[in-house]
Formats: C-alpha cells, structure tokens, sequence
C-alpha cells in the first residue's frame, strides 16, 4: 500500500511548508503546482492522499477533483482553500472530496486530516485483501451500492451468511443474484470450501440431471467413465441453483431429497450418495404462482423459503448509479486495456433517469457500447439504451426518480430533502424502503 501524498499547490513558500511538515510525520510526499504536472505522478505512480488547492494556473481543483475520483477511487483528496465560502466546501465533498481545510498557519489541522485520510485507505486496502483471501470469490464489499434498499439487503445477506440456512433469492434479471450468492458464500463457514453455481434453465432437464448428481461409467450411451456431479463438488461448500423455477417436477424432487438427506443417486448408479453441502436458490418467476399451477412442488417451496431476500430492481435504487458507474468504468477500461474516460454530468444525469428494465447487466452494456465509441470522456451521444426495453413509465417509477434527484441534490442528506418535496422524514423513508 502506498503512503504517498501529493501536494498540488501554486503557492510553492506554502506547500514547501507541508512537505517539509508531512516529511517529518515519515510520510513520502511529492510536490507540484498544476493540474497537467499532477496528471503526470497521478499516471506514474500511486497515490494515497491528495492536498489540493482550488485556485491552480492552470484549472480549478474542484472541477479536477471528479475527474481524480474517477479515475483513482481509493485516493483521498484533502482540499485546501483560502476561501472559507461554504459552496466550495459543499462542491468539493459532492464531487468526493474527503474534507475541506481552511489555509492557516496552524498545521495541526491538516496532520488530523491527513492521518484520517491514510486512515481509510488503509482500510480499504485490507478489504480488498480480505476480497483476495478467499481465492478471488466476491464479498459484501464488492457489493456496490449505499441506497437503503442495497444496504437492507446487505445487512440481510450478513446476517443469514453465518447460518446454515437455505437461501432464495428474488429479484428481476440482471439485478445482483449471482454476486450476493457468492458474498454470502464468503461471508459463511464454508468459504474455504467450493462455491458452484449453474443456471437452471439454461440447459436441458437430462443433462442438468448429470450436471448436478453426476453419472457412473455406463448410465447411458457414451458415459465412459464417472463424472463428478456440482452437489459432489460443493460438498462442504454452497451450490447456487439460479433460475429453480425452470426445473421439472423430477429434478425438482431430488433437490428436496437433498435438502431433507442430504443424499442423492448419481445417474446409473443404485447406491446413495452422501452431501454436505449449502444451497442458495435464486428465480425471477413468482414460485408461489408456479405452485398453485402446479409446476413447483409446495414441500419444495416451502423447504427453499424460509429465508428470502429480495433484491429490489435498479430503478428502486438510482441513487446508486453514479457509484455503480465509476465502478464499471474503471472495471471496464481494465478489461479493453483503455484509458478510463471521464463520464460527464449530462451522461450521468441520463443514466440516472433511464429506467433500466435490464438491471444492472444493462448498466454495464450500455456504459461498455458508450466506452467503446468515446474518445476520452462519455458524452451524451454515446448513450443508447435499447429502447424497445424502455417502456415503464408507471406513476411510481416517475416519483421514484424524482425523489432520487432531490436526494442527489441534497447530498443524500434525507431530512433536507423531505422538506424540499414537502413530506415528512417518515413518508421519505415509506417511498424509499
Ligand atoms: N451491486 C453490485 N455491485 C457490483 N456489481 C454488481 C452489483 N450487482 C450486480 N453486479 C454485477 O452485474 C452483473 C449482473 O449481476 P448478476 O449476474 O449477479 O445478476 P443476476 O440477478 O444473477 O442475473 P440473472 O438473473 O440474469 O442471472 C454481474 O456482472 C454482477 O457482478
């Protein structure tokens, strides 16, 4: 982990006076007195903590700010000002500023800001550990996303993820399944042990059976020899059935003989196996509707319910695109080896008011299409939503933006929001979840 500060300051008696100092404190500090110089180290090398002054020759360092968060997300930025104005103040922390310091002779504030500053970078670095150690499986931190409804589910995913317990997870395509299967896999006392997922739906009934109990040499035609099936495989560890509701009634079956047995048959085989293993099950169709129509055994229902996270669509959550876009775009222009663009106000004010019926899978297409077509920053007309999805328009979906725009302006600050709608906190708090 870096302990590097950069001092970005035009003043040059000033910021010799906080290297000097930060020198002292055992910190690595560089100094420069532009933007353009700042971009250059910002390129080279890694740094920790930025000390940023507004008034710079050759740009305004509130505006750089945005551009450093997008770009170096973990890096904490101290701004430095001389101007006590609170708009400043405001902008700077909007933009991802982590604190806003009055110039003085008096350094006792800085060194405060700056041990606060190293302070979460340190542990941000440890929870990226943390991702690592268990061999590069996801956690609740990877889980991006503060809005209420992110963090409800969050909490509940923590708490269930010590248990035992069977899991079924709800919610519309694209909106997290996948990954808060895998974070409470970590999260449990299994995370040593395997995590094997498999789409239900995605292949046949038979070969889905020979994908999940495995076969013996000779169960049918060209079964040459024994294959191991996934509930083998995530013994001591956690399957994740997606898509359950797809599965047939005899498949259907067997899943519950695992959950009361804990034991199966491997195809061709007359002996019963034996597993250890947790399942997490996850559908977008409405089980209980499947069950009235028979196509979902009641036991089975029943057996996987009886702890259900519902995870809420994006369009409940739009506060947290702007966190969810930096994330992708920075994961992105990894990927397509490519420098990480800026994403403008316009282009993200769009993302926060589409309604994305496509989830979060959506956010990624449409942020990567844009990506691919820019040159150097998203603008407006890179965006192409696939309109023929865009068709929900509902009253509630409208009031749902709305509020988050206000919630967006207010800082997230829902006291000051509820009195520019004209509701109470506990109305806010009711349309918010
Ligand atoms: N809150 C989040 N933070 C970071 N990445 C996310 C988040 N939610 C979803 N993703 C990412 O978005 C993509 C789609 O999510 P995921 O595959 O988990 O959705 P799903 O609900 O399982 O979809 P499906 O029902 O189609 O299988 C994945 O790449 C996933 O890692």
């Amino acid at each position: 982990m870096s302990n590097q500060i950069l001092i970005i300051e035009n003043n040059l008696d000033q910021s010799k006076k906080y290297r000097l100092l930060l020198q002292a404190k055992g910190y690595c500090v560089t100094e420069v007195d532009t933007i353009k110089s700042a971009k250059a180290i910002l390129k080279s090398s890694q740094v920790a903590v930025i000390i940023l002054a507004i008034d710079l020759p050759d740009g305004c360092g509130i505006e750089f700010i945005k551009e450093i968060k997008q770009q170096h997300i973990d890096t904490q930025i101290v701004l430095f000002t001389n101007n006590n104005s609170i708009n400043n103040a405001v902008c700077s922390i909007r933009y991802g500023a982590l604190e806003y310091i009055i110039k003085g002779e008096d350094f006792s504030e800085l060194i405060v800001s700056i041990e606060r500053a190293m302070k979460i970078v340190l542990e941000k670095f440890n929870d990226s550990l943390r991702f690592t150690e268990i061999g590069g499986l996801r956690n609740f931190h990877s889980i991006i996303g503060e809005s209420q409804t992110i963090q409800k589910v969050k909490f509940l995913g923590e708490k269930v993820a010590i248990t035992n317990a069977t899991v079924l997870l709800l919610g519309e395509t694209g909106v997290g399944k996948d990954i808060l299967a895998e974070a409470i896999h970590s999260g449990s006392s299994r995370s040593k042990h395997a995590f094997v997922a498999i789409n239900c739906s995605a292949i046949g009934q038979e070969m889905l059976e020979c994908e999940l109990f495995g076969y013996k040499a000779g169960a049918f035609t060209g079964a040459l020899k024994d294959k191991k099936g996934l509930f083998e495989e995530a013994d001591m560890g956690t399957i994740f059935l997606d898509e359950i509701g797809d599965m047939d009634l005899l498949l259907q079956s067997k899943i519950l003989r695992v959950l009361e047995n804990k034991s199966f048959i491997k195809m061709g085989d007359t002996k019963t196996a034996k597993t250890d293993c947790r399942i997490i099950a996850a559908t977008h169709v409405d089980l209980l509707d499947a069950v009235k129509k028979g196509k979902f055994r009641e036991d089975l229902y029943y057996r996987i319910s009886s702890f259900i996270i519902n995870i809420p669509p994006l369009r409940e959550r739009l506060s947290d695109i702007p966190k969810l876009s930096v994330f992708f775009v920075r994961k992105i222009a990894q990927r397509l080896h490519m420098p990480i663009p800026i994403i403008t106000d316009p282009f993200m004010n769009s993302l926060i008011n589409h309604n994305w019926p496509g989830n979060i899978r959506e956010l990624t297409n449409v942020l990567e299409k844009a990506m691919i077509l820019s040159t150097g920053s998203l603008t407006l007309d890179l965006l192409d939503f696939n309109e023929k999805e865009n068709i929900s328009s509902s009253l509630q979906v409208m009031e749902h933006r709305f509020i988050n725009n206000i919630l967006i302006d207010c800082m997230g600050n829902k006291r000051k929001a509820a009195r520019k709608l004209g509701i109470s906190i506990a109305t806010l708090y009711k349309k918010i979840g």
